[in-house]
Protein backbone atom coordinates (compact mmCIF):
# COMPACT_ATOMS: atom_id res chain seq x y z
CA UNK A 1 0.00 0.00 0.00
CA UNK A 2 1.14 3.31 -0.78
CA UNK A 3 2.40 5.96 1.44
CA UNK A 4 0.77 8.85 1.39
CA UNK A 5 2.39 12.07 0.28
CA UNK A 6 3.70 14.86 3.21
CA UNK A 7 2.54 18.13 2.40
CA UNK A 8 2.52 20.66 4.67
CA UNK A 9 -0.55 22.20 5.53
CA UNK A 10 -1.49 26.16 6.15
CA UNK A 11 -3.83 28.20 7.78
CA UNK A 12 -3.07 31.36 5.74
CA UNK A 13 -5.36 33.69 8.17
CA UNK A 14 -2.57 33.65 10.76
CA UNK A 15 0.51 36.02 11.07
CA UNK A 16 1.86 37.24 7.23
CA UNK A 17 5.13 37.21 7.98
CA UNK A 18 5.06 33.30 9.11
CA UNK A 19 2.81 32.34 6.55
CA UNK A 20 5.03 33.74 3.75
CA UNK A 21 7.66 32.21 5.53
CA UNK A 22 5.93 28.60 5.40
CA UNK A 23 4.52 29.21 2.00
CA UNK A 24 8.34 29.42 0.55
CA UNK A 25 9.30 27.06 2.30
CA UNK A 26 6.76 24.53 0.95
CA UNK A 27 7.37 25.63 -2.57
CA UNK A 28 10.87 24.92 -2.51
CA UNK A 29 10.83 21.50 -0.14
CA UNK A 30 6.95 20.25 -2.25
CA UNK A 31 5.78 22.28 -4.85
CA UNK A 32 2.39 21.45 -3.35
CA UNK A 33 0.52 22.94 -0.27
CA UNK A 34 -2.46 21.94 1.58
CA UNK A 35 -4.79 25.87 1.88
CA UNK A 36 -7.00 25.14 4.73
CA UNK A 37 -10.03 25.47 3.76
CA UNK A 38 -12.02 27.87 6.67
CA UNK A 39 -13.94 30.04 4.80
CA UNK A 40 -12.55 32.63 4.89
CA UNK A 41 -11.18 33.21 1.38
CA UNK A 42 -13.64 30.77 -0.45
CA UNK A 43 -17.09 30.21 0.87
CA UNK A 44 -17.50 26.38 1.32
CA UNK A 45 -20.66 26.60 -0.40
CA UNK A 46 -19.45 28.34 -2.81
CA UNK A 47 -17.16 25.35 -3.33
CA UNK A 48 -20.06 22.93 -3.62
CA UNK A 49 -22.18 24.99 -6.06
CA UNK A 50 -19.08 24.51 -8.26
CA UNK A 51 -19.24 21.04 -8.04
CA UNK A 52 -22.94 21.24 -8.31
CA UNK A 53 -22.46 23.20 -11.55
CA UNK A 54 -19.60 21.19 -13.04
CA UNK A 55 -22.67 17.89 -13.02
CA UNK A 56 -24.50 20.57 -14.91
CA UNK A 57 -22.11 21.28 -17.54
CA UNK A 58 -21.04 17.43 -18.40
CA UNK A 59 -24.73 16.58 -18.11
CA UNK A 60 -25.70 18.93 -21.11
CA UNK A 61 -26.41 17.07 -24.33
CA UNK A 62 -23.00 15.88 -26.04
CA UNK A 63 -23.92 18.09 -29.41
CA UNK A 64 -23.95 21.06 -26.92
CA UNK A 65 -20.87 20.69 -25.46
CA UNK A 66 -19.85 19.26 -29.12
CA UNK A 67 -20.61 22.96 -29.98
CA UNK A 68 -18.43 24.34 -27.57
CA UNK A 69 -15.15 21.78 -28.71
CA UNK A 70 -12.27 23.66 -27.10
CA UNK A 71 -10.39 26.33 -29.40
CA UNK A 72 -5.95 26.92 -29.82
CA UNK A 73 -7.33 29.49 -27.05
CA UNK A 74 -7.47 26.73 -24.77
CA UNK A 75 -11.59 27.28 -23.99
CA UNK A 76 -14.28 24.91 -24.35
CA UNK A 77 -15.28 21.31 -23.83
CA UNK A 78 -12.49 18.66 -24.32
CA UNK A 79 -13.58 15.08 -24.79
CA UNK A 80 -12.31 11.94 -23.43
CA UNK A 81 -8.89 11.18 -24.60
CA UNK A 82 -8.42 14.64 -26.88
CA UNK A 83 -5.73 15.70 -24.20
CA UNK A 84 -2.58 13.60 -23.60
CA UNK A 85 -0.80 14.89 -20.88
CA UNK A 86 2.40 13.19 -21.15
CA UNK A 87 2.66 12.39 -24.72
CA UNK A 88 6.16 10.18 -24.46
CA UNK A 89 4.70 7.76 -22.04
CA UNK A 90 0.77 7.02 -22.61
CA UNK A 91 -0.73 4.99 -25.29
CA UNK A 92 -4.09 6.10 -24.88
CA UNK A 93 -4.95 9.75 -24.17
CA UNK A 94 -6.20 11.03 -20.76
CA UNK A 95 -9.92 9.37 -19.52
CA UNK A 96 -11.30 12.32 -18.69
CA UNK A 97 -13.53 15.07 -19.59
CA UNK A 98 -12.90 18.87 -19.28
CA UNK A 99 -14.47 22.63 -19.77
CA UNK A 100 -12.16 25.68 -19.40
CA UNK A 101 -13.81 28.90 -18.97
CA UNK A 102 -11.12 31.56 -19.83
CA UNK A 103 -11.41 35.06 -18.46
CA UNK A 104 -14.81 37.04 -18.04
CA UNK A 105 -15.16 40.36 -19.35
CA UNK A 106 -18.01 42.79 -18.17
CA UNK A 107 -19.66 39.51 -16.69
CA UNK A 108 -19.57 37.24 -19.61
CA UNK A 109 -17.15 34.20 -20.75
CA UNK A 110 -15.92 34.93 -24.30
CA UNK A 111 -16.63 31.50 -25.49
CA UNK A 112 -19.37 29.61 -26.38
CA UNK A 113 -21.49 27.92 -23.27
CA UNK A 114 -23.90 24.41 -23.30
CA UNK A 115 -26.96 25.92 -23.19
CA UNK A 116 -28.09 24.30 -19.78
CA UNK A 117 -25.48 26.27 -18.35
CA UNK A 118 -26.22 29.59 -19.84
CA UNK A 119 -27.95 30.91 -17.18
CA UNK A 120 -25.35 30.37 -14.22
CA UNK A 121 -22.66 32.50 -16.22
CA UNK A 122 -22.97 34.43 -13.35
CA UNK A 123 -22.36 32.39 -10.92
CA UNK A 124 -19.03 30.75 -13.02
CA UNK A 125 -17.72 34.05 -13.34
CA UNK A 126 -18.30 34.88 -9.48
CA UNK A 127 -16.25 31.42 -8.57
CA UNK A 128 -13.61 32.62 -11.20
CA UNK A 129 -12.87 35.88 -9.45
CA UNK A 130 -12.78 34.54 -5.73
CA UNK A 131 -10.48 32.26 -7.18
CA UNK A 132 -8.17 35.27 -9.00
CA UNK A 133 -8.26 36.32 -5.72
CA UNK A 134 -6.94 33.74 -3.64
CA UNK A 135 -4.11 33.33 -6.05
CA UNK A 136 -3.24 36.99 -6.12
CA UNK A 137 -2.92 36.91 -2.43
CA UNK A 138 -0.77 33.72 -2.38
CA UNK A 139 1.08 35.47 -4.65
CA UNK A 140 1.62 38.27 -2.88
CA UNK A 141 2.96 36.16 0.46
CA UNK A 142 5.29 34.14 -1.50
CA UNK A 143 6.95 37.55 -3.26
CA UNK A 144 6.85 38.68 0.64
CA UNK A 145 8.46 35.39 1.65
CA UNK A 146 11.33 36.17 -1.22
CA UNK A 147 12.06 39.34 -0.41
CA UNK A 148 10.28 40.94 -3.86
CA UNK A 149 7.21 42.54 -2.80
CA UNK A 150 4.31 42.27 -5.46
CA UNK A 151 6.79 41.01 -8.24
CA UNK A 152 4.36 38.13 -8.58
CA UNK A 153 0.98 39.08 -7.95
CA UNK A 154 1.75 42.77 -10.10
CA UNK A 155 2.41 40.20 -13.16
CA UNK A 156 -1.28 38.98 -12.55
CA UNK A 157 -3.46 42.13 -12.24
CA UNK A 158 -5.98 42.27 -14.38
CA UNK A 159 -5.16 45.46 -15.69
CA UNK A 160 -2.59 44.50 -16.88
CA UNK A 161 -3.81 42.61 -19.74
CA UNK A 162 -5.57 39.24 -20.56
CA UNK A 163 -4.22 35.83 -19.58
CA UNK A 164 -3.78 32.68 -20.07
CA UNK A 165 -6.30 32.07 -16.86
CA UNK A 166 -8.57 28.93 -16.58
CA UNK A 167 -11.13 27.68 -14.74
CA UNK A 168 -11.46 24.11 -15.29
CA UNK A 169 -14.15 21.45 -14.54
CA UNK A 170 -12.86 18.01 -15.02
CA UNK A 171 -14.87 15.24 -14.94
CA UNK A 172 -13.04 11.68 -14.93
CA UNK A 173 -15.48 8.60 -16.15
CA UNK A 174 -15.78 5.48 -13.44
CA UNK A 175 -12.73 3.17 -13.56
CA UNK A 176 -15.43 0.41 -14.25
CA UNK A 177 -17.62 1.60 -17.31
CA UNK A 178 -13.92 2.32 -18.96
CA UNK A 179 -11.70 -0.35 -20.44
CA UNK A 180 -8.00 0.42 -19.86
CA UNK A 181 -5.29 -1.56 -19.35
CA UNK A 182 -2.86 -1.50 -16.47
CA UNK A 183 -0.63 1.22 -17.89
CA UNK A 184 -3.31 3.86 -18.99
CA UNK A 185 -4.12 6.90 -16.48
CA UNK A 186 -6.92 9.32 -16.29
CA UNK A 187 -4.75 12.13 -16.41
CA UNK A 188 -0.79 11.74 -17.64
CA UNK A 189 1.97 13.00 -15.50
CA UNK A 190 3.15 16.41 -15.92
CA UNK A 191 3.43 19.77 -14.14
CA UNK A 192 1.04 22.62 -14.34
CA UNK A 193 1.56 25.25 -16.88
CA UNK A 194 0.68 28.39 -14.86
CA UNK A 195 2.08 30.33 -12.23
CA UNK A 196 0.01 28.21 -9.08
CA UNK A 197 -3.14 26.25 -9.51
CA UNK A 198 -5.56 25.84 -7.11
CA UNK A 199 -7.52 22.21 -7.10
CA UNK A 200 -10.38 21.21 -5.32
CA UNK A 201 -11.66 17.90 -4.77
CA UNK A 202 -14.54 15.70 -3.49
CA UNK A 203 -14.27 13.96 -0.05
CA UNK A 204 -13.59 10.54 -0.27
CA UNK A 205 -12.46 10.44 -3.77
CA UNK A 206 -8.83 9.49 -4.66
CA UNK A 207 -6.95 9.15 -7.64
CA UNK A 208 -4.21 12.69 -7.66
CA UNK A 209 -0.48 11.07 -7.12
CA UNK A 210 2.40 13.15 -6.71
CA UNK A 211 6.23 12.19 -7.95
CA UNK A 212 8.35 12.34 -4.97
CA UNK A 213 11.81 13.59 -4.62
CA UNK A 214 12.96 10.11 -4.68
CA UNK A 215 10.97 9.35 -8.07
CA UNK A 216 8.24 7.14 -6.93
CA UNK A 217 4.65 8.29 -6.59
CA UNK A 218 2.48 8.84 -3.60
CA UNK A 219 -1.00 9.61 -3.30
CA UNK A 220 -2.27 12.91 -1.87
CA UNK A 221 -5.11 12.71 0.55
CA UNK A 222 -7.91 14.78 0.28
CA UNK A 223 -8.12 15.92 3.75
CA UNK A 224 -4.99 15.25 5.13
CA UNK A 225 -4.31 14.58 9.06
CA UNK A 226 -6.42 17.50 11.38
CA UNK A 227 -8.68 18.56 8.35
CA UNK A 228 -11.20 15.88 8.68
CA UNK A 229 -13.82 18.34 10.40
CA UNK A 230 -13.12 21.18 8.68
CA UNK A 231 -15.88 22.83 6.80
CA UNK A 232 -14.67 22.00 3.27
CA UNK A 233 -11.55 20.05 2.56
CA UNK A 234 -8.24 22.25 1.67
CA UNK A 235 -7.78 23.73 -1.41
CA UNK A 236 -4.22 22.03 -3.14
CA UNK A 237 -2.20 24.68 -4.28
CA UNK A 238 0.46 23.69 -6.29
CA UNK A 239 3.79 25.62 -8.02
CA UNK A 240 3.49 25.64 -11.88
CA UNK A 241 5.81 26.06 -14.31
CA UNK A 242 6.00 29.68 -14.79
CA UNK A 243 7.23 30.16 -10.67
CA UNK A 244 9.52 27.66 -11.42
CA UNK A 245 11.32 29.10 -14.35
CA UNK A 246 11.06 32.77 -12.61
CA UNK A 247 12.72 31.41 -9.22
CA UNK A 248 15.24 29.03 -11.68
CA UNK A 249 13.94 26.00 -10.28
CA UNK A 250 13.63 27.45 -6.40
CA UNK A 251 10.10 26.99 -6.23
CA UNK A 252 9.44 23.07 -7.61
CA UNK A 253 6.64 22.42 -10.41
CA UNK A 254 6.40 19.25 -9.19
CA UNK A 255 4.64 16.44 -11.38
CA UNK A 256 1.70 14.71 -10.94
CA UNK A 257 -1.03 12.17 -12.10
CA UNK A 258 -4.66 10.96 -12.06
CA UNK A 259 -4.39 7.11 -12.04
CA UNK A 260 -6.99 4.35 -12.31
CA UNK A 261 -7.44 2.16 -8.94
CA UNK A 262 -4.75 -0.25 -8.84
CA UNK A 263 -7.08 -2.89 -7.30
CA UNK A 264 -10.28 -2.05 -8.89
CA UNK A 265 -11.55 -0.06 -6.29
CA UNK A 266 -9.68 1.01 -2.85
CA UNK A 267 -8.48 4.03 -2.66
CA UNK A 268 -4.59 4.17 -3.47
CA UNK A 269 -3.79 3.82 0.18
CA UNK A 270 -5.76 6.57 1.97
CA UNK A 271 -8.46 5.34 4.61
CA UNK A 272 -11.88 6.67 3.89
CA UNK A 273 -11.13 7.13 0.03
CA UNK A 274 -12.34 5.37 -2.94
CA UNK A 275 -11.07 5.14 -6.24
CA UNK A 276 -14.44 3.61 -7.82
CA UNK A 277 -17.69 6.04 -9.21
CA UNK A 278 -16.99 9.15 -11.06
CA UNK A 279 -14.21 11.82 -10.01
CA UNK A 280 -14.67 15.01 -10.25
CA UNK A 281 -12.55 18.20 -9.56
CA UNK A 282 -11.67 21.47 -10.02
CA UNK A 283 -8.96 23.30 -11.07
CA UNK A 284 -7.72 27.25 -11.44
CA UNK A 285 -4.52 27.71 -12.93
CA UNK A 286 -3.48 31.25 -12.55
CA UNK A 287 -1.64 32.42 -15.38
CA UNK A 288 0.36 35.96 -15.47
CA UNK A 289 -0.49 38.73 -18.09
CA UNK A 290 0.52 37.44 -21.34
CA UNK A 291 2.99 39.45 -22.43
CA UNK A 292 4.79 39.12 -18.72
CA UNK A 293 8.79 38.38 -19.41
CA UNK A 294 9.86 35.05 -17.37
CA UNK A 295 12.88 37.05 -16.37
CA UNK A 296 14.33 35.60 -13.19
CA UNK A 297 12.77 37.28 -9.90
CA UNK A 298 15.18 39.82 -8.26
CA UNK A 299 15.65 37.90 -5.26
CA UNK A 300 18.65 36.67 -3.46
CA UNK A 301 17.62 33.48 -2.49
CA UNK A 302 17.22 32.92 -6.25
CA UNK A 303 20.10 34.28 -7.49
CA UNK A 304 22.32 31.70 -4.38
CA UNK A 305 20.17 28.64 -5.50
CA UNK A 306 21.86 26.14 -7.67
CA UNK A 307 19.82 23.10 -8.90
CA UNK A 308 21.27 20.03 -7.95
CA UNK A 309 22.79 17.91 -10.35
CA UNK A 310 20.29 15.03 -11.37
CA UNK A 311 17.70 16.43 -9.82
CA UNK A 312 14.75 14.09 -10.35
CA UNK A 313 11.19 16.01 -11.67
CA UNK A 314 13.11 19.57 -12.18
CA UNK A 315 10.77 21.57 -14.64
CA UNK A 316 11.95 20.33 -18.06
CA UNK A 317 11.17 23.56 -19.97
CA UNK A 318 12.76 25.76 -17.42
CA UNK A 319 15.85 26.61 -19.87
CA UNK A 320 16.87 29.74 -19.39
CA UNK A 321 15.49 31.40 -22.47
CA UNK A 322 13.48 34.63 -21.38
CA UNK A 323 9.83 34.34 -23.00
CA UNK A 324 6.74 35.60 -22.58
CA UNK A 325 4.10 33.76 -20.68
CA UNK A 326 1.91 33.55 -23.80
CA UNK A 327 4.81 31.74 -25.51
CA UNK A 328 5.54 29.23 -23.27
CA UNK A 329 1.74 28.60 -22.50
CA UNK A 330 1.37 27.60 -26.22
CA UNK A 331 4.29 25.33 -26.42
CA UNK A 332 2.74 23.30 -23.23
CA UNK A 333 -0.38 23.43 -24.46
CA UNK A 334 1.10 22.22 -28.14
CA UNK A 335 2.82 18.85 -27.15
CA UNK A 336 -0.57 17.80 -25.32
CA UNK A 337 -3.46 18.77 -27.87
CA UNK A 338 -0.63 18.20 -30.93
CA UNK A 339 -3.78 17.47 -33.74
CA UNK A 340 -5.76 20.55 -32.44
CA UNK A 341 -3.12 23.10 -33.08
CA UNK A 342 -1.49 21.19 -36.22
CA UNK A 343 -5.21 21.30 -37.82
CA UNK A 344 -5.31 25.22 -37.12
CA UNK A 345 -1.99 26.11 -38.78
CA UNK A 346 -3.18 24.32 -41.91
O1 LIG B 1 -8.04 16.02 -11.15
C1 LIG B 1 -7.06 16.20 -10.44
O2 LIG B 1 -7.04 15.85 -9.24
C2 LIG B 1 -5.81 16.86 -10.99
C3 LIG B 1 -5.98 17.50 -12.32
C4 LIG B 1 -4.73 18.14 -12.83
O3 LIG B 1 -3.65 17.88 -12.37
C5 LIG B 1 -4.80 19.14 -13.92
O4 LIG B 1 -5.87 19.29 -14.53
O5 LIG B 1 -3.78 19.79 -14.20
FE1 LIG C 1 -2.19 19.34 -13.04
Amino acid sequence: MAISAVIPVIDISGDQTEVARQLVQAAEDHGFIYIRNLGKDIAPAAVDEAFDLSKKIFDSPLEEKQRCTIQTNNRGWSGMHSETLDPKNQKVGDFKEAFNFGEFIDGKAQQPLPSPIAPYEPRFNAFADSCHALCTKLLYLLGLGLDVGDFFSSAHATSKGTSGSILRFLRYPAAESTSHSADDVRAGAHSDYGSITLLFRLKGQAGLEILKKDDTWAPVPVCPPGTEDDPSPPILINIGDLLSYWTNGLFRSTVHRVVFPADGGAGGGVAGESNSGTRYSIAFFCHPAGSTLLEPVPSERVKNFNLPEGTPNANPYAERKVMTADEHLYMRLKASYGTLYDEKKK
